[in-house]
């Protein structure tokens, strides 16, 4: 069996989230996650939809908020600095990717670090990156326990991260690094990667390019980790892993869809289940 199924993993955790979120209602406190949607891009929908049932379904107290597209930036602001101050949420989470004229870097800066579950602001990728990590990116972390789960070693095994994104590509290097792998990140301008992906034991792929990994880039037994989210020309969802063709090669890989989208999900639930908590310890 080579499947990761992110899926079927999403699912038991969201059973067990739900028993931890009673006993956290018990003493109080109940989890609290609030997503901003601008515009209209359909796709954020399809994911919002996604992150509304999951938090309900968990027990939370969560809301999304839908701005239209010609929102300004300072009234975006104002929004965050009201809900930063407002004890029910634990989770802000404003969807990416934002109207061309508002500055993402700004909203994200506006976010208090304690709320900010996606852990996209400066303070939380520097606490990660310092060892420290308090609120982390959810697909990175996702992925690391999926990797847990299905019993990967990680410690003194190659690992190559195609793609350099602060929200993806970074975050997974250091979470392999801490758990002592020897990290390579390669991006759209690195040579030679296939050679390069063949020497890899863990290929985590997230370069936006459907079909872009081939047979000829994995390493036989490789570990292969599709972060990718594409739409062929009929319109069907398809991963950066051209999966056919990997799956024989590979120990172990994850679909797209089923695998490394729905973990995403659980751990922005988990995140914001744990910042809830931390609220007993003020
Ligand atoms: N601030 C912010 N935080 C995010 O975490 C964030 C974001 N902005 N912008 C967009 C990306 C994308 N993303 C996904 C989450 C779940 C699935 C997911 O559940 N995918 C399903 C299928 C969904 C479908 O069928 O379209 C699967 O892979 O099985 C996909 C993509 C979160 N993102």
């Amino acid at each position: 069996m080579t499947l990761i199924d992110g899926k079927a993993l999403a699912d038991k955790m969201a059973i067990e989230l739900k028993t931890k979120v009673d006993d956290l209602k018990s003493a109080g406190v109940t989890p609290g996650l609030v997503v901003i949607l601008v515009g209209e891009n359909p796709a954020s929908q399809v994911y919002v939809r996604n992150k509304e049932r999951r938090a309900s379904a968990a027990g939370f107290h969560s809301e999304v908020i839908r701005l239209p597209e010609e929102t300004t930036e300072i009234a975006l602001l104002n929004l965050i600095a009201q809900l930063n101050q407002d004890d029910r949420w634990h989770g802000i989470l404003v969807q990416l990717p934002l109207p061309a004229h508002i500055s993402e870097e700004k909203i994200l800066l506006a976010i208090d670090p304690d709320k900010d579950v996606d852990g996209f602001h400066p303070t939380n990728m520097g606490r990660l990156w310092s060892g420290n990590p308090v609120m982390i990116p959810s697909t990175p972390a996702g992925i690391m326990v999926m990797l847990e789960t299905y019993g990967v070693e990680v410690a003194g095994k190659n690992a190559l991260v195609i793609g350099r994104s602060n929200i993806v590509g970074k975050p997974m290097a250091q979470m392999l690094l801490d758990r002592h792998a020897t990290v390579t990140i390669a991006h759209s301008r690195t040579k030679n990667l296939p050679t390069i992906a063949k020497q890899a034991d863990i290929l985590v792929v997230a370069i936006g390019r459907g079909n872009f990994v081939t047979a000829d880039f994995v390493k036989p037994g490789a570990v292969v980790i599709d972060v990718g989210m594409n739409r062929d020309e009929n319109g069907k969802l398809i991963g950066d892993v051209k999966f056919d063709e990997v799956e024989p090669i590979a120990s172990l890989i994850t679909p797209v869809p089923g695998g490394v989208g729905p973990m995403t999900i659980t751990m922005l639930m988990e995140q914001t289940y744990e910042a809830a908590k931390r609220t007993l310890d003020k």
